[in-house]
């Protein structure tokens, strides 16, 4: 299993240019189940959920071509002929779950393995399975495999009992292919949603509403082919953003846009930094030392969970006491005994943990316990005296595109150990 190993201390500097969105990318693919045609998609990014979505489209008789090297891959689902998600598949990706909602609209049918829990929380998916059955389709579910079908869903108000991000998407997919209205409301507001829309619309899809908390889908016949670019990924962006702010330095950030990451940035602006937006480039000038900024994750436009991780690790060395709650996941502090173990000083109570900054870390090795909890290991490890060894860092490659690439690129002393 690769690894990490990070000598910290050094400051970063120069530019690094930031991937496609992962969690745009992944119902977008989804998407091209929904049509005949093939559709072209640039901007995706090179990484190992992409490939894991990839593989279980394939093995439905969707064609995938893809270029690693320019980030395009096209998509024809013409001859799609298995409507299935296996375990095998789905139980290394969550996002596996994005197939059912346009499998059941084209097809009529579809058979999907239930995602396992998994390492932030519980994450069920009985409000995807609520919003396909207000739209008529019959749904059981059988060892382990959700079985959905319906001739042709019925478009329907669907309310979902909390805000969820592949759940709207899921719904929203389901809903362009159904006969008449659906509205979504409560719908989740997040930009990867409205990416998701704007390629449907490009599909002929008739949606209103994406990016508020109502979205309306006039359901068509059918869809048709189309090229979509996958916008910049946000939490990347906040990662290096957070990188910089901890190790100190300057750096600017291609690719990318602040639009959607106006609380994130206002954090960082509390916590010293300065930062100048450009249309498509953001840069970053960190201060002496941090200040602790406290956070509250929430649906956008609040504090992103993805980003509680990486803010978690720049408090650590902050100037001051932090308070951050975490109201999405339930188990999502996983980063915090990690980082006690290079040397911070963090209290944990329920959703709640309170970070008084230390003057400095110390390297060590720890454990990557997901996605951004690795993140948050790999900007502590930044700051952190001596060599750090992340363990584990499987999750990190599901959502990083060239992480150890950028960061050299930046200065930053890191290589991986196979
Ligand atoms: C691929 C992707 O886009 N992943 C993102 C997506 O995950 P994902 O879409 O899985 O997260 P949700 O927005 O659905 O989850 C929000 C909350 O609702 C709960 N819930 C959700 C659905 C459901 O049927 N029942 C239920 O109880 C979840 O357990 C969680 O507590 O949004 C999360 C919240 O911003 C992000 O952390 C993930 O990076
Ligand atoms: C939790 C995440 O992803 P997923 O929903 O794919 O597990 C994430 O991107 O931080």
């Amino acid at each position: 299993m690769d690894k990490l190993r990070i000598t910290g201390g050094t400051r970063l500097s120069g530019e690094a240019r930031i991937s496609g969105a992962k969690n745009a990318a992944l119902p977008i693919l989804c998407a091209a189940l929904l049509t005949r045609e093939p559709m072209t998609f640039t901007n995706v990014p090179r990484l190992q959920d992409i490939r894991t979505l990839l593989a279980l489209i394939e093995q439905m008789g969707v064609s995938v071509a893809r270029d690693e090297a320019d980030g395009t891959v096209t998509l024809d689902a013409g001859a799609l002929d298995n409507p299935v998600a296996p375990y095998e598949r789905v139980k290394t990706m969550r996002a596996s779950i994005l197939v059912l909602g346009p499998l059941v609209a084209r097809c009529g049918e579809a058979r999907v393995s239930l995602p396992g829990g998994c390492a932030i929380g519980a994450r069920p998916v009985d409000q995807h399975i609520k919003g396909l059955q207000a739209m008529g389709a019959q749904i059981s579910v059988e060892h382990g495999y959700i079985h959905a079908a319906s001739p042709r869903l019925k478009g329907a108000r669907l309310f979902t009992d909390m805000v969820t991000v592949t759940g709207t998407e899921n719904l929203m997919m389901a809903a362009c292919l159904a006969e008449g209205e659906t509205v979504i409301e409560n719908a989740a507001r997040e930009p990867e949603v409205v990416d998701l829309a704007n390629c449907l619309v490009a599909m002929g899809a008739r949606i209103s509403g994406a990016g508020t908390d109502v979205i309306r889908i006039q359901g068509v016949d059918k869809l048709h082919g189309a090229t979509h670019r996958i916008m910049p990924d946000r939490i990347e962006t906040g990662t290096y953003l957070c990188a910089a702010a901890a190790a100190g330095g300057d750096i600017r950030l291609t690719g990318t846009s602040s639009a959607y990451l106006d609380v994130v940035i206002d954090k960082l602006l509390d916590a010293g930094c300065e930062i100048d937006t450009e249309r498509d480039a953001i840069r970053l000038r960190a201060p002496g030392r941090l200040s602790a900024v406290s956070i509250r994750t929430a649906p956008y436009p609040a504090f992103p969970t993805d980003m509680q991780a990486q803010f978690m690790a720049i408090n650590c060395v902050a100037e001051g006491t932090a308070i951050i709650r975490e109201t999405i996941f339930e188990n999502r502090f996983m980063h915090a005994v990690e980082l006690q173990r290079l040397g911070a000083d963090i209290r944990i109570d329920g959703n709640t943990a309170v970070v008084t900054g230390v003057e400095r870390l110390e390297g060590a090795t720890v454990m990557a316990t997901d996605l951004r909890a690795s993140a948050g290991l790999v900007i502590a490890a930044l700051v952190a005296e001596g060599e750090t060894t992340i363990e584990r860092i499987y999750h990190l490659d599901r959502g990083y595109e060239q992480l150890e690439h950028k960061l050299a690129a930046l200065g930053a002393r890191v290589e991986r150990l196979r």
